[in-house]
C-alpha cells in the first residue's frame, strides 16, 4: 500500500477527503495511519460514477469478459498475497497463518468461483401449448440491477467484502463498497488491484467511513442505489432495511448469530473437542458462525468440559507472527470492553467460569492491545442474557442435555438462526435432527467447511436471503422473462 493515508477510490481514481480518522492497531494500541472519511459529497460522487459506468464500457462487457476480469483480479490478489496478509493482520491482530489460509485465500477463491459460475450460467427456457394449439416459448435473461451498495464488517474483512464484490461484478453491476471503519486496509489494497487489473472506471468504487450519519447511511439512503447487500449486526440490518425501504430496493443481509454446537455421547470425542475449540475460539470468537452455546449429552458432559478447558488453556495467545500462536487480539478496545461487559454480566447471572474470564497480562506493549482470555462458562440458565445475546468474543457456555427432542428445542429457543454444528457417529440421527434446527446451515462432524456453490445465510435475526452459487447470481441479477408467440 502506497501510503499510511488510506483514500477513497471513486470513478477510477484515488481521492482524499478533508476529514480523516485514525486506524489503530488492536495489538498494541499504536496508530497505524489515517483514513479518509467520506462525506455526503464523496458518497454521491461514488454512486454517480457507478451509475455512469452502466452506460459506459463496463455496461457493454459480456459475461465471459466479466469472468476474465474476475480472474485478473484474483491473479492480482495472488501477486500481492503477502501485502493483503499484512493489511489484514495490521488491522485485526489475527494470526498470520489464519490471514494466509482463510482470509486472503478466500479472497482469491471468491473471485475465481464467481468467474466460473457466471461463465457457465444459463437462463431458463419453457415451452407451452396454448388452448388454440399455438406453441409458445418463454426464456429468461439476466441483467444487472445497476448500482449495488456493499457494506461489510470487520471480522473477516477481505473474505466478506469479496464474497459480495465478486458476484456483484460477475453479474455486471457497478459497486460502491463501504468497509468497516475498523478494517480499511485490505479494501484499499483491493482497489489498487482493481485499478491494476483494468476494471473500467466507476465499476468498482470504495468509500471509507462510519455507519450512522456517515458514509454507510449516506450510501443506503442514496436513491440511485438499486440494491444493498450488508453483513453485520442484526440491529444494523434493521436500520439499513428502514433506509432501503425508501426506494424499495433489493436487500441481502448476513447478520448476527447465537450458534449452538451439539455433542452427542457417541461422537468421536477427540474430534468433537478439537471441533468445538475451533468453533468457539477461531478468530478470537469473532466469526458469525462461532458456537457460543455448546450442548453436551450428559454421559460425557463432565469429561467434555474438562477436555475443552484443557484445550482452551493450551491455546497460545500472542503476536500475529509468533510461532504456534492460536489466538490474537480482538478487533478494538471498544469491542473488547463489550465482551468484558458480558463477562461481568455472566458473573451476575450466576455463571461458573471454568477457565478465562479476563484479560491476559503480557508485561509488554500488548497490554495496550485488545486481548481477552479464551473463556468457558457453565451453569447459566437458558434464559440468561449471556445465552441469548451475541457476545462475539472468545467465549462459550457448555450445558448438558438428555434427549434429542430436548436439545432441538433448546437450540431453536433463540431469536437467531444462523448455524449449528453437530457431533455424532449416528448419521441417521444427524440427518433426522439437522432438518429440525431453525437455522440456515448445519455442519455435521465439521465446522465452517465451505462449498461456495451452496446457499449461505440465516433465518430470523440472522439474515435475509441466501448468497452462494446460483443464489448469488439470482440476488445480483434483475431477471426478465420473455414469452414469444411465434
Ligand atoms: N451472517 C454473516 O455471514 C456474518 C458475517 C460476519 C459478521 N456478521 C455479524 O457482524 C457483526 C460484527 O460486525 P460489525 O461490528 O462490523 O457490524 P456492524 O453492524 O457494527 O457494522 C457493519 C458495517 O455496517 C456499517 N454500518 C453500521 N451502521 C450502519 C448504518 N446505520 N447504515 C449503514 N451502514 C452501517 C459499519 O460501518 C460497518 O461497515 C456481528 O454481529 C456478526 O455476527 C455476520
Ligand atoms: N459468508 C461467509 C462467512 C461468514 C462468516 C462470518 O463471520 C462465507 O464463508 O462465505
Amino acid at each position: 500500500m502506497s501510503s499510511t493515508l488510506l483514500r477513497h477510490y471513486i470513478a477510477g481514481e484515488f481521492v482524499s477527503s478533508e476529514r480523516t480518522f485514525a486506524n489503530v492497531s488492536p495489538v498494541d494500541g499504536r496508530e497505524l495511519g489515517q483514513v479518509c472519511e467520506a462525506g455526503q459529497a464523496q458518497v454521491n460522487a461514488a454512486v454517480e460514477a457507478a451509475k455512469a459506468a452502466q452506460s459506459g464500457p463496463w455496461g457493454g462487457f459480456s459475461a465471459a469478459q466479466r469472468a476474465d476480469l474476475l480472474e485478473r483480479i484474483a491473479d492480482g490478489i495472488e501477486r500481492r498475497f503477502d501485502d493483503f496478509v499484512a493489511a489484514e493482520v495490521a488491522d485485526t491482530g489475527r494470526p498470520v497463518h489464519q490471514a494466509r489460509s482463510l482470509d486472503v485465500a478466500r479472497g482469491v477463491q471468491n473471485f475465481r468461483t464467481f468467474a466460473g459460475l457466471v461463465r457457465q450460467a444459463g437462463g431458463e427456457f419453457f415451452e407451452m401449448r396454448t388452448g388454440d394449439g399455438s406453441d409458445v416459448f418463454s426464456y429468461t435473461v439476466r441483467k444487472p440491477h445497476g448500482v449495488v451498495a456493499i457494506i461489510s464488517p470487520w471480522n473477516l474483512p477481505l473474505l466478506l467484502l469479496t464474497w459480495k464484490v465478486a458476484p456483484a461484478l460477475a453479474c455486471g453491476n457497478s459497486v460502491v463498497v463501504k468497509p468497516s471503519e475498523d478494517t480499511p486496509s485490505s479494501a484499499t489494497l483491493l482497489a489498487e488491484v482493481m485499478h491494476e487489473a483494468g476494471v473500467p472506471a466507476g465499476a468498482f468504487n470504495l468509500v471509507h467511513g462510519f455507519g450512522p450519519d456517515s458514509a454507510g447511511e449516506f450510501l443506503t439512503r442514496n436513491a440511485d442505489v438499486d440494491a444493498i447487500t450488508f453483513t453485520g449486526e442484526s440491529r444494523t440490518g434493521s436500520s439499513i432495511m428502514r433506509a432501503a425501504a425508501e426506494g424499495v430496493r433489493d436487500v441481502s443481509f448476513e447478520l448476527g448469530g447465537k450458534n449452538a454446537a451439539v455433542v452427542f455421547a457417541d461422537c468421536d470425542f477427540d474430534a468433537a473437542v478439537a471441533g468445538v475449540l475451533r468453533s468457539s475460539f477461531t478468530n478470537s470468537g469473532q466469526v458469525c458462525l462461532c458456537s457460543e452455546r455448546v450442548y453436551v449429552e450428559r454421559p460425557i458432559f463432565e469429561r467434555f468440559v474438562a477436555a475443552l478447558k484443557a484445550g482452551a488453556e493450551a491455546l497460545k495467545i500472542g503476536y500475529p507472527d509468533e510461532d504456534g500462536v492460536n489466538m490474537g487480539s480482538l478487533i478494538s478496545h471498544k469491542h473488547r470492553d463489550k465482551v468484558l461487559g458480558y463477562f461481568e454480566l455472566a458473573h451476575q447471572e450466576g455463571a461458573t467460569v471454568v477457565t478465562g474470564g479476563g484479560v491476559p497480562r503480557f508485561g509488554d506493549e500488548r497490554d495496550n492491545g485488545a486481548y481477552v482470555q479464551p473463556t468457558i462458562w457453565t451453569g447459566l440458565s437458558d434464559d440468561a442474557r449471556c445465552m441469548r445475546e451475541e457476545v462475539f468474543g472468545p467465549v462459550c457456555h457448555v450445558a448438558p442435555f438428555d434427549s434429542d427432542d430436548e436439545v432441538v428445542r433448546r437450540v431453536n429457543d433463540s431469536a437467531y438462526g444462523l448455524a449449528t454444528a453437530l457431533w455424532t457417529r449416528n448419521l441417521g440421527r444427524a440427518h433426522r435432527i439437522s432438518r429440525q434446527f431453525r437455522v440456515g446451515m448445519v455442519w455435521v462432524n465439521t465446522w465452517f467447511l465451505r462449498d461456495l456453490r451452496t446457499p449461505f445465510g440465516g433465518a430470523r435475526l440472522s439474515g435475509l436471503g441466501r448468497e452462494g452459487g446460483r443464489h448469488s447470481l439470482d440476488f445480483y441479477s434483475e431477471i426478465t422473462t420473455v414469452c414469444v408467440n411465434p
